[in-house]
């Protein structure tokens, strides 16, 4: 499996004119005049964006105003345009959220993801949708899929693999059987903390958390808290729900569980990999056009015969598409027979990936286009 690492570039030394001398004064009315400026400027910029959401015409809900891939091309600009000093994931938050604001005219997107709240899924959703959306935090990677079949939720985030533990096969799991669509990918680098009610290490006697995220403070957690008792919960909030209980309790979790639930930070980050990324899915019900940078996930159920995966995948190589990914599961279809997903390059209305997908059809027992959708963008 690739592990994938954020896009973020550093930025060259900063362009803006430097003008050394001003006294603060001076420096602030500065500040104050451009802010006038910008805020004129996404005034206009949300009056457009409304006029785009009238000339689509009279539409139903948000999620029929929502255009991922016009989003991830927006995106794009930004980071070629950058030169700092702010870094890219810095401008893209701040696009994110101006564009967040400008689709909410319309009406808010409802997201569903794994809660309670202040779990890295929801951070995810934040990264992925921006601040302008209405969250449902919900009991179950299985209750995500569910509330958007349903329509209950427009889109829903849930996490596919950790750099640092590989795959969450329960969610590769759910695609054997859901008609839902992947729109979308989010890369989130994951920081872990250590959060109690007094932030005294020496109190500790108990750990709760996710068992994703003890496997991923194994080494810390063995030189610093060896003998305190771990307690796997179903998520990291549900452990800082329960940390806050008791003097002698503590949860590692993301610092946003801290502010939520009014726990102090004992030591943090703790992941043994400072590089700790996860890998987030966004689910819908239909399929985007190309952004010009996309990935496709295909699920094959391949035939029991010699050869069969060589042909699977020759088809791609044939048409010059790279693949990023493969992972085998049991099909759920009869014993011993296997599911593959694969991630590759490119948008299944492009021509490359519609030919190849053709091609591997004759050699699999049935392919599934899981989804195309923008590249992760910083
Ligand atoms: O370009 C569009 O289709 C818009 O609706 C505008 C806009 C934006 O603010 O730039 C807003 C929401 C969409 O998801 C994509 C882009």
């Amino acid at each position: 499996m690739k592990s994938k690492t954020p896009k973020t570039k550093q930025p060259a030394e900063k362009k803006a004119p430097e003008q050394p001398g001003l006294d603060l004064a001076t420096l602030r009315e500065r500040i104050d005049g451009i802010d006038r400026h910008i805020q004129e400027l996404i005034a206009e910029r949300a009056q457009f964006a409304n006029q785009v959401g009238k000339a689509k015409g009279k539409l139903a809900a948000a999620v029929d105003y929502y255009r991922p891939e016009r989003e991830a091309q927006v995106l794009r600009r930004v980071v070629d345009r950058n030169d700092g000093p702010l870094n890219d994931e810095v401008l893209v938050r701040l696009f994110r959220e101006i564009m967040s604001a400008c689709l909410a005219q319309q009406e808010p997107l409802k997201i569903g993801y794994l809660g309670p709240e202040g779990t890295h899924s929801q951070q995810a959703v934040y990264k992925h949708f921006g601040h302008s959306i209405h969250g449902l935090p919900l009991s179950s990677i299985e209750e995500v899929f569910q509330e958007v079949e349903a329509g209950h939720a427009d889109f829903g985030v849930v996490p596919v693999e950790n750099s640092t533990q590989g795959t969450i096969q329960s969610t590769l799991d759910m695609f054997l059987t859901s008609k839902l669509k992947i729109c979308g990918e989010v890369e989130l680098r994951v920081h872990q903390h250590l959060l109690s009610r007094n932030g005294r290490i020496e109190d500790i006697e108990r750990v709760y958390s996710h068992p994703q995220s003890f496997a991923q403070c194994k080494a810390w957690l063995r030189q610093y808290l060896p003998k305190a008792e771990k307690i796997p919960v179903s998520s990291n909030a549900e452990a800082a729900r329960r940390a806050r209980n008791a003097e002698d309790a503590a949860a590692i979790a993301g610092i946003s569980a801290a502010n939520v639930y009014g726990l102090k930070s004992v030591a943090g980050p703790i992941e043994d990999r400072p590089d700790n990324t996860t890998r987030f899915l966004v689910i819908g019900r239909e399929l985007f056009p190309p952004s010009g940078n996309d990935r496709t996930s295909l699920l094959v159920f391949i035939k029991d015969q010699p050869g069969a995966l060589y042909h699977v995948l020759a088809p791609f190589a044939k048409h010059g598409l790279s693949m990023n990914r493969i992972e085998s599961r049991p099909g759920h279809t009869g014993l011993w027979q296997y599911a593959f997903f694969i991630d590759v390059s490119g948008h299944v209305h492009e021509e490359a990936m519609r030919h190849a997908v053709d091609e591997l059809d004759e050699y699999a027992q049935e392919v599934k286009v899981l989804g195309s959708y923008p590249v992760a963008i910083a």
